[in-house]
């Protein structure tokens, strides 16, 4: 295994959303707000990591898949739509998932941002460079063989997007959601057919992602089967960006 492949933590390359007009008194914290991100193919681990950062540092994340399955639930001709790439494991055209994801960040400019599946195309990485400086991009390696297997036993709660995995997180109870007690479900772009098709297309797309974050250095690549092994050393990157609020070893 070899995490931190592609770099080692750094000191602070913290950065601020632009100023949109005349300079406006921007609160001391606002210097140090976090743009990270964690791009990864289906089932590498990104919701897990993203939970354990987002404890551990006192942030919210904001999935990307999460926040579409939750805005499609409004219906609508746009919805239905949307909801049929979700269904077989395609991407949502970028001007779609793009205007979602903007106006969402645009709502929390003054939050640190921990994106998760955002961005995964060229044309969303772009967009995403016209409203700010990202600190650092962390990416997950896992093996075809690893994710086919996590995806076959991944169970939701489809209201909180928390996953359960029956063998390396199950819930407390089976079946059923630990915190709110709702049953879990199987997500329908983890069947197989979907997977397969999933797992191409994100490569595809995010090749040419992973090069422009790779030149500018702010590229961090951790690779292996096991969430575990791999997260201290996120833990350890990400310590050098943002203070703790919880030790690293406390799951
Ligand atoms: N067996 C095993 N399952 C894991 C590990 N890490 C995450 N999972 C499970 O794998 C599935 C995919 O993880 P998730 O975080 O949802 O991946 P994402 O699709 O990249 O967001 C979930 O069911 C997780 O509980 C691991 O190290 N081992
Ligand atoms: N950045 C994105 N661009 C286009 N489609 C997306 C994006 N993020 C999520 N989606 C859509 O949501 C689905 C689920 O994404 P996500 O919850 O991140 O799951 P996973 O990481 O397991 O693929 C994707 O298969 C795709 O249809």
């Amino acid at each position: 295994m070899c995490p931190g492949g592609a770099g080692g933590a750094r000191p602070g390359r913290l950065t601020r959303v632009p100023p949109r007009s005349a300079p406006v008194p921007v609160p001391a914290m606002a210097s140090k707000l976090l743009r990270a991100v964690v791009l990864g193919p289906p089932g590498s681990g990104k919701g897990t990591v993203c939970e354990r950062i987002a404890r551990r540092f006192g942030l919210q994340h904001l999935s990307s898949g999460q926040f579409l399955r939750e805005s499609l639930g409004g219906g609508g001709e746009a919805g239905a739509l949307a909801q049929q790439y979700l269904e077989r494991g395609l991407l949502v055209p970028d001007h779609v998932i793009t205007r979602l994801m903007m106006a969402e960040l645009e709502k929390r400019r003054e939050q640190h941002w921990l994106l998760d599946g955002f961005p995964r195309t060229l044309g969303q990485a772009k967009a995403l460079d016209g409203i700010c400086q990202l600190d650092l991009v962390i990416s997950l390696n896992i093996p075809f063989e690893t994710l086919k297997d996590r995806l076959s036993a991944r169970w939701v709660h489809p209201a909180s997007g928390r996953v359960y995995n029956m063998d390396f997180n199950p819930p407390h109870t089976q079946g059923v959601d630990d915190l709110t007690g709702e049953p879990l479900v199987q997500r329908e772009d983890d069947r197989p057919e979907a997977v397969a098709a999933r797992l191409r297309k994100y490569k595809d797309a995010a090749k040419p992602v992973m090069e422009l974050y790779k030149s500018r250095g702010i590229l961090h690549s951790f690779s292996g089967t096991e969430t575990n092994k791999i997260w201290p050393y996120v833990y350890t990157l990400l310590s050098s960006r943002i203070p703790p609020v919880l030790p690293e070893e406390e799951h």
